[in-house]
């Protein structure tokens, strides 16, 4: 990585290059070629079971890398090194642990990260008075709302310090109104790191809200049905539905 950390000028960050991955007998990715530069999100759409989640998990290094490049910041490593050092892996649930407070929560992350008791903890307090949950440090993730935990458990993903934030499908279990402020806040949170993003959703519009840009991935493994650029567009541009609309009729094609 560069001194900077923010890449090489004109050059992607990420670069994915004929991706194929397969469970046993079962291909469920082939021929996937991606790339995103620093500080973009990249929003992931596609039916389900296409195999969103299986990317996501390849670029967090959870999965083995079978065939394919991924390279960041210029270096790749087919022995997966890479990826196991940059992606910080945002699961589908909030998978918060109910037995630890709020704090012990997020300070996990840092731990697993490496990082000793004591710094996780201070780390975590610090990004969690951040994010304004400062008065929730000492609750339990039971006693939270749904939006506040989607908040917590994004922390947590942040705490790694890994530079390259994967989120799937991070508020699905929200309901609207609240889906509609923690995205907001997510906006918001991107700006201030100005992080690079790779999000996983079901909802075209939180693709076109948040992504820069946006794969649509094939029903059958092969590559991606298209990707898009998409300009920075408010839920309440005119543009913004004929956005939607077009990403809707890439995914029924
Ligand atoms: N550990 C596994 N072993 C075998 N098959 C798996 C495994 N994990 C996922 N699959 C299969 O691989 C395919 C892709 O799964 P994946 O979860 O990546 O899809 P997805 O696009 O994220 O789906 P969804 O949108 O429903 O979350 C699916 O058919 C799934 O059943």
């Amino acid at each position: 990585m560069t001194e900077t950390g923010l890449g090489n000028v004109n050059e992607p960050i990420l670069q994915i290059s004929d991706l194929s991955f397969a469970y046993g007998d079962r291909q469920v990715l082939a021929d996937i070629a991606l790339s995103l530069d620093s500080g973009q999100c990249l929003a992931l759409v596609g039916p389900s079971g296409c195999g969103k989640s299986t990317l996501l998990k390849l670029l967090a290094g959870l999965l083995p890398l079978q065939s394919g490049r991924v390279s960041w910041d210029g270096k790749s490593d087919s022995a997966h090194a890479i990826t196991a050092q940059v992606g910080a892996l945002m699961p589908q649930s909030d998978a918060l642990y109910p037995w630890l407070r709020v704090l012990d929560n997020v300070a996990l992350g840092a731990r697993l990260a490496g990082a000793s008791k004591r710094d996780a903890r201070a780390k975590a307090l610090e990004l969690l008075t951040q994010v304004g949950l400062a008065d929730f440090t000492q609750a339990w993730p039971g006693e939270l709302s749904g939006g506040m935990r989607s908040r917590v458990s994004f922390v947590r993903t942040l705490s790694s310090g890994r530079p390259l934030w994967l989120l799937d499908e991070p508020f699905g279990a929200l309901d609207a109104l609240t889906r509609e402020e923690v995205q907001d806040w997510l906006l918001q949170q991107r700006q201030q790191h100005g992080a690079t993003m790779v999000i996983v959703t079901h909802d075209v519009a939180e693709a076109v809200l948040l992504g820069d840009r946006i794969a649509v991935l094939p029903k059958e493994p092969g590559a991606l049905v298209a990707e898009l650029e998409v300009p920075q567009l408010t839920r309440a541009d005119a543009d913004f539905v004929t956005w939607c609309e077009q990403v809707r009729a890439l995914l029924k094609a």
